[in-house]
């Protein structure tokens, strides 16, 4: 038995339909650095490896010459991840140390997330390294103002890739980048060509790189994104004004806004946005909790990401807390400070929610908890 040390990375790729997430992984399988890898993905059919050099196949599983495996999904997602990891121990199968999962284009990334998170079997044997989203340069922008998917898609990012940029004349996508900005600020983003991108970029993403043992919690969060968050959060508090009511749930199109826009006000992207939420004094563990909780059951698929960065009262080291809609991952001790800051920071996406929802609720609880000390 072959039982790892550590618990194996996932990253999930997604992007909307013919984004270039088939060319992107074409790419990768030929790729000497990613060997130790599994790929999982719908149908072999669609990669085209028989263009590839192919070093072995059964019916659902191929191993391929650069050491890497790909196998297609069979049935249900978490059942493929549990065989792949059975073969593995049994060595069936190369000693893979991380899974890619390619979904759909059509995918809400969301539910495979929280499956990712929540299976028992699955979250004792794997961490979620990241979230890979392609974004196609020439049409993605129509795509986030028509579908909802590819918003979301955005908004969950680690890794935002850019494809197709060879195919524009603009090189610079400044108003592409800038909408990808809004909406998650905490994502890193690169421009590719032709899926031409080295691996290296979009691994390890995740809080823990087990290879430089580090923690690499500020370039996680990314909470020094929302310096000019102002700026950003003006703009998204007058598209809400029209709302009729504030916080809830989908409101599908229904846009009642009572004066004019300079933009078009049906942009899905408008009714995601993000901001950090920071707190100066150590915070009350049991009064955090139940605000989260609070908030994951009104507003749970609303929440789109969640990253924090926690100094709790009574502990020296802070605490990682992270979770998307309903589900958070356990909350992760760091053994030091990232820096000297010692403030609490939460970075929030969201869809259909106003930040100062978050932060009225958020005084209430903590008053609270000041009232029973
Ligand atoms: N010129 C150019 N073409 C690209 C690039 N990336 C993808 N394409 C082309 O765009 C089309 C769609 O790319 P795919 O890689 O199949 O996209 P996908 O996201 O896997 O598509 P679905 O599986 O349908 O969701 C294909 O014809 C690709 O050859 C790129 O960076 N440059």
């Amino acid at each position: 038995m072959d039982i790892p040390d550590e618990p194996l990375a996932i990253s999930v790729l997604t992007g909307f339909l013919g984004s270039g997430k088939t060319t992107l992984l074409k790419e990768l399988l030929q790729h000497p650095d990613m060997d130790e890898t599994a790929v999982i993905v719908n149908e072999f059919g669609e990669i085209g490896l028989d263009h590839l050099l192919v070093e072995s196949s059964t019916e659902d599983i191929v191993l391929m010459n650069s050491g890497c495996l790909c196998c297609t999904v069979r049935g249900d997602l978490v059942e493929t991840i549990r065989k792949l990891y059975k073969q593995r121990l049994i060595q069936e199968v190369p000693a893979f140390n991380r899974i890619v999962i390619e979904t759909t284009g059509l995918a809400d990334p969301a539910p495979i997330l929280q499956t990712l998170m929540s299976d028992p079997f699955l979250s004792d044997r794997f961490r979620l390294d990241g979230v890979i989203v392609t974004v196609d340069a020439i049409n993605g922008a129509e795509t986030l103002t028509n579908h909802q998917e590819s918003v979301k898609q955005a908004a969950v990012a680690d890794r935002l890739l850019l494809t197709k940029t060879d195919l524009s004349q603009d090189k610079d996508f400044s108003d592409l980048l800038a909408r990808l900005k809004d909406l998650n600020p905490t994502a890193s983003v690169f421009k590719t060509a032709k899926g031409q991108i080295d691996p290296a970029q979009l691994f390890n993403a995740g809080l823990y790189n087990p290879e430089t043992k580090s923690l690499d919690v500020q370039n996680w969060l990314k909470a020094e994104a929302f310096d000019n968050e102002h700026n950003h959060s003006h703009a998204h508090d007058h598209n809400n004004h029209g709302h009729g009511h504030d916080q809830g749930h989908d409101h599908g199109h229904h846009h009642h806004h009572g004066h004019d826009h300079s933009h078009d006000v049906n942009r899905h992207d408008d009714k995601v946005h993000a901001f950090c939420l920071t707190h100066d004094k150590p915070l009350d563990w049991d009064q955090l909790n139940s605000w989260v909780d609070m908030l994951i059951t009104l507003y749970g698929s609303n929440l789109l990401r969640i990253k924090g960065l926690l100094n709790i009262e009574g502990d020296k080291n802070p605490i990682v807390i992270h979770g998307v809609q309903h589900v958070f991952h356990p909350p992760v001790m760091l053994e030091n400070w990232p820096d000297s800051d010692r403030r609490s920071k939460i970075v929030f996406i969201v869809k259909d929610l106003k930040k100062e929802m978050f932060e009225d609720t958020f005084k209430a609880f903590m008053e609270q908890s000041e009232d029973l000390i």
